[in-house]
Formats: structure tokens, C-alpha cells, sequence
């Protein structure tokens, strides 16, 4: 587990995070999705322009097929009226010019007296029509034309009608041949930039402008706009997409300081442990003294740090059990259990070892399936696993003769622990069915003493006796306690005279080294000078 400290520090930068990322992330979308738009923008006013171009186009070709419909004494009057007849009524042509062998013969404003040249075409189309970009028309001698050539006539027309599309936004938007040469802008522009999209420069920004393209079989069209039009567009977005990103890190915000509490507060520290099943269990030797051989252990459970400390029991269990997380808990412990004997109690038959379940799982029998299944997954016999509870998992007798029934049927031992310090030990040792006592440590420490409790001590064991329990004494600390247990007909003792709770691999090695030894050490009540009740023939 993190400490606190970790926590606040981490949850505030996560707090930050989670209050800048949304709204950052929703002003880097509202950028990418303005200029994503206005790039569609851009695009469809360069092929709204291809099509303007293109009714010029066919106007200037429906003009070619009205003249070339008919056979014209060439320059006549008639002639002459007919390309003004048609220049009149399209509003796309302004003037007309008849060619023969290449010489400009008569135009529809009339006959041409001066020697003009066709000229070399600034570009051929994909269906033979030439253009002439720059044509200074010499009736008129205004502004430089357009001119489209088919055949012996051409048509002249004014750049700028081909690019006169009237747009939402400002922007320029230029016509291109597609082999690179501008044709027309519809307003002043960057030169670079609009001969770059000329030669077919691809859809971008740089710092100030955006632009796009689109092309047809004839022209390349494009739109060229200030970014601010990006800029504008984005702030409307951000309009609507603000409450949005405010929304997400309220949210996140919220979830931070979810987790950062479940860490902070102990039921969602032990919760979260239970989750990342960051629980090992030690083992206690329980010591036969009768041959002085390791019988088995008592599980103890231990809250793993992240440092690698434990946490004792102490500081969890009592929190565990007000919160219901005892449930799992008792699972997590069974779990691992088995997981850490199974082998060794399939090699031991007459090994056992001892789990503490909680009086509400006492009570419930819930854990009951649990076990079994786990046992059985394992090939452990039930018979090597006693179930511990202390006085106050029988305080519903009825309840708690159910579990103990059905633990008993399955084939495992059930041990009163801490007999004595409950209120009431006596009614419930002879109402229950129980296998084992364990005397609790308060009772074996008194042992040799002047303490009041000391006289209670071998009542309780002659009791146990007499209701042919198994006993067990915890918390022996010394061969004074012990001489008097063994005396007293105790078989089974616990405590730091043999060892403390011990990780698995040291539990392994501990109950190794004391079953090879074999000997069952003598009976010396004179050395403890105590002297321990009658043992009672039903023990053993
Ligand atoms: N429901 C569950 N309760 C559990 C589980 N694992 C442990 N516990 C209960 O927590 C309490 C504290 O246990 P722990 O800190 O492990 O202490 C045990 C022994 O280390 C300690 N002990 C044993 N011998 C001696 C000794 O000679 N001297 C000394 N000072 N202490 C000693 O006693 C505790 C064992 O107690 P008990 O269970 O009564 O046999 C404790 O109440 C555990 O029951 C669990 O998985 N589930």
C-alpha cells in the first residue's frame, strides 16, 4: 500500500491532469475540426469554381457549333451579324474573331484590316480547344482577354467571369490550367502561394493562409482564405464543445477523488488488498508434546506491503470484520492455504493445520463450499484441516451448530480459540459439538504465577478433558509453562518456546527439522515446581 503522502501527491497531479486533459484535448479537436471544415470549405468553392468555368467553357463551345452550323461566305455581313447576334446573347463572350490561314479576318465588331496573327496557344485542352491566356483585344484595346480557339474562329471572354462565384467567407479563388498556368484569380493573392496551386500544390496551411484544391478533365480550380476564417469557425466549435471537456474533467475529477479516497480511508485500502489479494499467510508450529513432533500449524494471516513488511492481523481483522470484508478475506486465507500445503499435507497425512474463521463466517457457514472445493481441487483430506473460531462465532448456537455440523460431516476438526476470555465458554462447550480447546495465552501466562487466573487453568483443562476435547495451549514462552502443560495432559502447545508464526519456506524447513528428531522430552515437574491437575485417561 502506498503511503499517504504518495497518495495526496498523486491524486493532486491526477486531479490537475484530469481537469486540463479533457479541456485541452477538446481545444486540440475543435483546431484539427476547424480546419478539417474549413478545408471542405475551401474544396467545395474550388469545385463550385470548375463549374463556373465550365458553363463559360460551354458557352464559348454552343457558340462554335451555332457558327460552324452553317457555311458563311467568310467575313461577310451576314457572318459578321451572326457572331454579334451570339456574342450578344451570351453573357459569357464578349467578342468573336473569324481566322483565315491563321490571319485574323473580321471579328464581331467587323472586317479586320490589320495583319494579326493567330499566335502560339498558351495551352491545349484534352478536346482540342486552345486557350490564349493574354489576348489584347484590338478593336477594343482593353484589358487582356481570354481567348478559347476551335477551328478558324475563337471567342474572347474576361478572366475574372470565370472565377466569379460569390462566396460565404472571404477568399480568393484562382483557375488554373492543369498543366500549371493561372488563368484567372478572382481577387489579389500571394503570388507564390497561387502559382504553387497552379502546379497542383496539395490541400494546407501555412502560418497566415489556408487553401484547397479540386480539378476537372479541363482546369485546376483552388481557394485560398486567411486562417483567422479557421480561427472563427473554431471558436464557434468551442462553443459547443467546451461544456463538453468542462463535463469529462468534472467527471474525471470526480473518479480521481473516488480513487484517491478508496486508497485514503482504511475499509478502501483493505478493499482494494483484498482485490489484489495482497495477503500471505504465516504458519505457527503446533507442537505435540506427547512426541515432541510438529503436528501441524495454525494460519496466520499477514497484509503484504509494497515495501515488503506485513501488517499484523490486529490492525485489519476487527476492521475487516465491522465491514463484511472478512468474507472475502477468509476466502483469500483458505486460498492460499491450500495452495501453500496441499502438497506437503498429501505427503503428511497426519499433519494438520488449523484455519481461523470469523464469527460471522462461523455463524453463516458460507465459506463451508469454499473449502471444500478448494480441498478438494488439491486431493487434501478435511480431516487436516481444523476450523477455529473464537466464542463469539457460537453466540447463535443454533446458527453456529449448523456450520459446525456440516464441518464435521466434511471430516474437519472444530477448535474453540481464546477459551476463556468470552463470556460464555461453559454452556457452549457442553452445548456444541467441538473437537478441540485452544487455551488462550492470558491462561498459559498466568501459569506459575500469582495471578487470579492461574487457579482457573487446570479446571479448564480437566473440563476438556472430561468432555474429551482435543486442547491446545497458545502462547508458550517457556519450559516452566510447558512442563506443567505436559504434566496436566495438555497434547498440543503453541508459542515462541518453539517458534513464532513462520513464512511458508521456514514453517517447511522448521516442522523438516523437528519430525527427524524423535524424541519426546520427560515430564519434569519438579524442575518447573508446578503442579498441573491429574491428566485424564481420555486424553491423547
Ligand atoms: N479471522 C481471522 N483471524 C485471524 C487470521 N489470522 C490471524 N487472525 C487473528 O488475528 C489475531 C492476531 O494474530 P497474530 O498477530 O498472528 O498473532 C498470533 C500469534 O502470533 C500470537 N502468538 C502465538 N504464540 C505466541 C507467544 O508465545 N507469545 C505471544 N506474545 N504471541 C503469540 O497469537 C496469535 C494467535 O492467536 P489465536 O488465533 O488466538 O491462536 C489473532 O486473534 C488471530 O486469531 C485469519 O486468517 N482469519
Amino acid at each position: 500500500m502506498m503511503n499517504r503522502r504518495s497518495i495526496v501527491v498523486i491524486a493532486t497531479v491526477a486531479a490537475i491532469l484530469a481537469a486540463v486533459i479533457p479541456l485541452l484535448s477538446i481545444a486540440g479537436y475543435a483546431r484539427h475540426r476547424a480546419i478539417q471544415v474549413e478545408t471542405e470549405h475551401l474544396k467545395a468553392y474550388s469545385g463550385w469554381t470548375l463549374q463556373r468555368a465550365e458553363q463559360n467553357f460551354s458557352q464559348a463551345r454552343h457558340v462554335f457549333d451555332m457558327l460552324e452550323q452553317d457555311a458563311w461566305a467568310a467575313c461577310s455581313p451576314a457572318h459578321i451579324a451572326r457572331m454579334r447576334e451570339l456574342t450578344i446573347d451570351s453573357q459569357s463572350v464578349d467578342e468573336i474573331g473569324y481566322f483565315v490561314d491563321g490571319q485574323l479576318a473580321c471579328t464581331s465588331w467587323g472586317p479586320v484590316q490589320q495583319d494579326i496573327g493567330i499566335g502560339v496557344p498558351s495551352a491545349t485542352l484534352v478536346d482540342g480547344y486552345a486557350l490564349y491566356l493574354h489576348i489584347t483585344p484590338f478593336v477594343t484595346g482593353g484589358a487582356p482577354l481570354l481567348a478559347i480557339s476551335r477551328g478558324d474562329y475563337n471567342v474572347l471572354m474576361k478572366h475574372e467571369r470565370l472565377v466569379d462565384v460569390l462566396t460565404d467567407t472571404k477568399m480568393t479563388l484562382g483557375l488554373a490550367t492543369l498543366d500549371g498556368q493561372l488563368i484567372a484569380m478572382s481577387r489579389k493573392a500571394d503570388g507564390a502561394l497561387s502559382q504553387a496551386l497552379a502546379r497542383g500544390l496539395a490541400d494546407g496551411h501555412d502560418q497566415d493562409l489556408m487553401y484547397a484544391s479540386a480539378e476537372n478533365t479541363h482546369f485546376r480550380a483552388f481557394a485560398i482564405t486567411d486562417r483567422s476564417t479557421a480561427f472563427d469557425r473554431m471558436d464557434q466549435e468551442l462553443l459547443l464543445l467546451i461544456p463538453l471537456g468542462a463535463g469529462m474533467s468534472v467527471i474525471l475529477i470526480g473518479l480521481v477523488v473516488w480513487i484517491s479516497r478508496q486508497h485514503l480511508s482504511p475499509q478502501g485500502a483493505l478493499q482494494l488488498a483484498i482485490k489484489r489479494k495482497a495477503f500471505v499467510t504465516h504458519y505457527q508450529p503446533i507442537i505435540e508434546l506427547a512426541t515432541g513432533q510438529c503436528a501441524g500449524a495454525e494460519a496466520l494471516v499477514r497484509w503484504r506491503q509494497p515495501d515488503g513488511s506485513f501488517v499484523p492481523p490486529d490492525m485489519f481483522i476487527p476492521l475487516a470484520e465491522r465491514t463484511g470484508l472478512i468474507e472475502p478475506l477468509t476466502d483469500l486465507v483458505i486460498q492460499r492455504v491450500v495452495d501453500d500445503l496441499a502438497s506437503m499435507l498429501r505427503r503428511e497425512p497426519s499433519m494438520h493445520v488449523a484455519i481461523n474463521i470469523a464469527a460471522c463466517d462461523m455463524q453463516s457457514g458460507r465459506f463451508l463450499p469454499v473449502l471444500s472445493r478448494a480441498l478438494r481441487g488439491a486431493g487434501v483430506a478435511p480431516t487436516q484441516v481444523w476450523l477455529e473460531a473464537t466464542e463469539s462465532g457460537f453466540m447463535d448456537v443454533n446458527a453456529a451448530r449448523a456450520t459446525i455440523d456440516q464441518a464435521r460431516q466434511a471430516g474437519h476438526a472444530i477448535a474453540i480459540d481464546d477459551f476463556g476470555t468470552g463470556y460464555s465458554s461453559l454452556s457452549l462447550l457442553q452445548t456444541l459439538p467441538l473437537d478441540a480447546l485452544k487455551i488462550d495465552k492470558s491462561f498459559v501466562d498466568a501459569i506459575g504465577t500469582q495471578a487470579a487466573t492461574s487457579i482457573v487453568v487446570p479446571h479448564i483443562i480437566s473440563m476438556a478433558h472430561g468432555l474429551r476435547f482435543r486442547i491446545v495451549a497458545e502462547g508458550v514462552e517457556t519450559a516452566a509453562q510447558e512442563a506443567y502443560l505436559r504434566e496436566a495432559g495438555v497434547q498440543f502447545v503453541q508459542g515462541w518456546l518453539y517458534s513464532k508464526a513462520l513464512p511458508l519456506e521456514a514453517f517447511l524447513a522448521f516442522y523438516k527439522a523437528r519430525n527427524q528428531r524423535r524424541t519426546a522430552p520427560p515430564p519434569d515437574t519438579e524442575a518447573t515446581g508446578l503442579t498441573p491437575p491429574p491428566a485424564s485417561p481420555s486424553a491423547g
